[in-house]
């Protein structure tokens, strides 16, 4: 993509209203724009990112055997009316009356939902275990949006739902969604601690948040460091094997939010060495929540004994767009963001150091076509911007890579690549340079 012809609105100075960095760097990078209160237009760039971020969270949800759908923003009152939760939802609710003034709703979640088109589609027991998830935008009307996306209003979430037979089977889907989030947040750069958490509005007695760990982060949490250190599942993780001494090694190790933190165990079971009281961002949460929706609204299937069973049921949220923010916490330095590479919205970029020169025109022209014909999508700042000027710029965007055109390093047949994140350079011929990215 050549930077001359693109829509990149980055912003000079830091705007007063952002308070954390991600925030700061989101909106001078030019990756969202605030259009109301808790509201974000996805710019181009941010666009990528939220795309990116989503790749990586379907390939492991179906990985995990869970099957996609999408449904609709829009919901009835009279379905969250059969679960009682219309009126206990609160104030976050925005609801909405359509010309005919039938109630509606902006889906906070879809719990209901999901559970009223199981109802109609599933029909044997044969059917279950079911997960079926969406990536799909939520409206929770916050009482102090802030941080930017991290606590917006009309957010992006994969929210998925398990349906079983029995308690048993819905626990194993619980540790399937517990692995497969281990395995998600890892590939996305983060390291996300698994935490006993409360269970809300959502319901249930099981759950668990993914927490990335960062200052700014909203959440309060009690950990065993050594938690830090587990080792991820492995792309052959076997999700019909079972997994319950995966799920024990992550859980025998103290992790808890504030609100069920167990002081007295804490101090009991946790080496002084060893504690760590730190703040960390909510980037996942998973639910155990039995027949809580399947009783009020009559999922059930028939038993070959000819008895109704009615399905036990959790549910399982990624914050996709809190995480294009959560990432960038873990993942800047005073020049800017530094993009993990699955999460980057452009593999590379390309700078012509020497605007109007013909011959470094030429070679970042062939570098972009042939990467681009590699599948290496490199974002080329063909501006008339001055050296410097571009050099702020890539860092300011943070792609993980930076490959560096000059008149000098030409003349020694070279161009310098920089790695983003570590600030390490090498030289080496364009030939080379493609040949490293094919
Ligand atoms: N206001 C918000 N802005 C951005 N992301 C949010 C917001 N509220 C929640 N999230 C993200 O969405 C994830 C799932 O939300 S949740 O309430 O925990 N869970 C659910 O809604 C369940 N129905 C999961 S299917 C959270 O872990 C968080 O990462």
């Amino acid at each position: 993509m050549r930077l001359s012809r693109y829509f990149l609105p980055t912003l000079k100075d830091n705007p007063a209203e952002a308070q954390i960095a991600s925030h700061r760097l989101m909106l001078r990078a030019g990756l969202v724009r605030q259009e109301a209160a808790g509201i974000y237009a996805w710019l181009p760039l941010g666009l990528r990112v939220l795309r990116r971020i989503e790749r990586i969270v379907r390939e492991e949800l179906d990985r995990a055997g869970a099957i996609e759908l999408l449904m609709p923003t829009l919901q009835l009152a009279d379905l969250w009316r059969e679960s009682g939760r219309y009126d206990a939802y609160g104030p976050e609710m925005l609801r909405i009356r359509d010309r005919h003034e039938r109630e509606l709703l902006y889906g906070p979640t879809n719990e209901e939902m999901v559970t009223e088109i199981v109802r109609a589609g599933v029909t044997s027991w044969r059917e279950l275990p079911r997960n079926l998830y969406q990536i799909q935008w939520k409206f929770r009307d916050e009482q102090r949006p802030r941080f930017g996306v991290m606590r917006g209003r009309e957010f992006l979430m994969k929210d998925g739902y398990s349906f079983d037979l029995d308690e048993a089977g819905a626990r194993r889907s619980y540790q399937r969604m517990f692995v497969a989030y281990l395995r998600t947040f890892a590939r996305l750069g983060v390291k996300a601690i698994p935490m006993r958490a409360e269970t809300g509005p959502i319901g249930g007695d099981l759950s668990h948040e993914f927490i990335v760990l960062a200052d700014t982060g909203e959440s309060d949490v009690y950990c065993d460091r050594r938690v830090l250190d587990l080792p991820v599942p492995g792309i052959d993780v076997d999700y019909d094997g079972d997994l319950e001494p995966l799920i024990r090694a992550w859980t025998s190790l103290y992790a808890a939010t504030s609100d069920v933190h167990d002081a007295a165990r804490y101090d009991a079971d946790v080496p002084e060495a060893h504690r760590l009281r730190t703040r960390g961002i909510e980037v996942g949460q998973i639910f155990y929540f039995g027949t809580r929706y399947s009783q009020p609204m009559r999922a059930q299937v028939t038993m070959p004994d000819g008895s109704a069973r009615l399905l036990h049921g959790g549910s399982y949220g990624i914050g996709v767009s809190r995480l294009a923010g959560a990432i960038i916490e873990a993942c800047h330095d005073d020049a800017g963001i530094a993009w993990p590479d699955a999460a980057a919205p452009f593999d590379l970029g390309i700078v012509d150091a020497k605007a109007g020169d013909a011959a470094t025109a030429a070679v970042c022209g062939d570098l972009h076509a042939r990467l681009a014909a590699n599948g290496v999508d490199a974002l080329w700042d063909d501006t008339d911007a001055r050296a410097g000027a571009k050099f702020a710029n890539m860092d300011l965007i943070g792609l993980p890579w930076q490959v560096v055109v000059g008149p000098r390093g030409l003349a020694n047949g070279v161009v310098e690549l920089k790695r983003r994140a570590t600030g390490e350079r090498m030289e080496l011929s364009p030939d080379d340079l493609v040949a490293k990215f094919a």
